[in-house]
């Protein structure tokens, strides 16, 4: 499977401080990759380089063949690069409506287009149509999240902590949402402190700790490593009780 996103030996740093030590990754196109890792691993500093948020200090970022260091997050988005942030990325005092219409690249689709998009696939946002996006519960505030992506017609969506303060049944439901939006080939990359909900719907897992990615390979095969390493002690401290309630020890 061709690449379409590849990073090689990637740092990054807040001020002084480096976090991300040399990240390799290659995302296969059209692959979901769970990307897992303990708290204050990078994870999300690696999300906010690949979506032009953050700049990584050296190294190279490609997608779909370009090299695209520095590009800013809309430029990304015109190249089919779109992420959902942690936190959803929603405009609470706006509705529904206003929020979709603000997405990404809305200045591309017509509104009927838009609302097409993201009310097929989430009904309920059609019933709240004029429902301010703040009022609106957190999974309903996800799906809106989400559907902004989908109307910018990404190749590649990024998700950052779908899971955020969320109940896990309505985690499940918005992976299977993720899962046929997969299907269709858009390639997803997504943060997730519930290992086994994202490993549930991945295509490969990537590891990452101390600001390096350490693992990358079917999920049955991380899940195992993982599990080894929790057990060995290595990572355990690591990993967090999120991650380490999540995997099967
Ligand atoms: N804005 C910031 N300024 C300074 N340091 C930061 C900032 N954001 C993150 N860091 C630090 O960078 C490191 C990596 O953080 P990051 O949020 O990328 O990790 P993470 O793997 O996503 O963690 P979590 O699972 O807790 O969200 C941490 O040590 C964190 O404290």
């Amino acid at each position: 499977m061709a690449a379409i996103l590849e990073l090689q030996d990637v740092h990054a740093a807040y001020g002084r401080i480096e976090v991300l030590h040399g990240v390799d990754l290659t995302v296969p196109r059209g692959a979901v990759v769970a990307l897992l890792g303990p708290n204050g691993a990078g994870k999300s500093t690696l999300m906010k380089v690949c979506s032009g948020r953050m700049r990584a200090t050296s190294g190279h970022v490609h997608l779909g063949g370009s090299h695209v260091n520095g590009a800013a997050p809309d430029a990304l988005a015109r190249a089919g690069l779109c992420m959902i942030p942690e936190g959803r990325g929603v405009f609470p005092n706006l509705t529904v409506a206003e929020n979709l219409r603000l997405s990404g690249l809305a200045g591309q689709a017509t509104t009927a287009q838009i609302y097409e998009t993201a009310f097929t696939r989430f009904p309920r946002l059609a019933e709240r149509y004029d429902q301010l996006a703040g009022s609106m519960s957190g999974g309903e505030q996800q799906m809106l999240a989400m559907a902004r992506a989908l109307v910018t017609n990404p190749a590649v969506l990024l998700v950052d902590e779908l899971s955020m303060g969320l109940a896990p049944l309505i985690v499940r439901e918005l992976y299977e949402v993720l899962a046929q939006i997969a299907e269709q080939g858009v390639t997803v990359v997504a943060v997730e402190q519930f290992a086994d909900m994202a490993l549930a719907v991945a295509d490969f897992a990537a590891v990452m700790t101390h600001g390096r990615v350490v693992a990358f390979d079917e999920p049955g095969v991380v899940r195992r490593d993982l599990a080894e390493l929790y057990l060995g002690g290595d990572l355990g401290g690591d990993l967090g009780g999120d991650l380490g309630r999540a995997m099967p020890v």
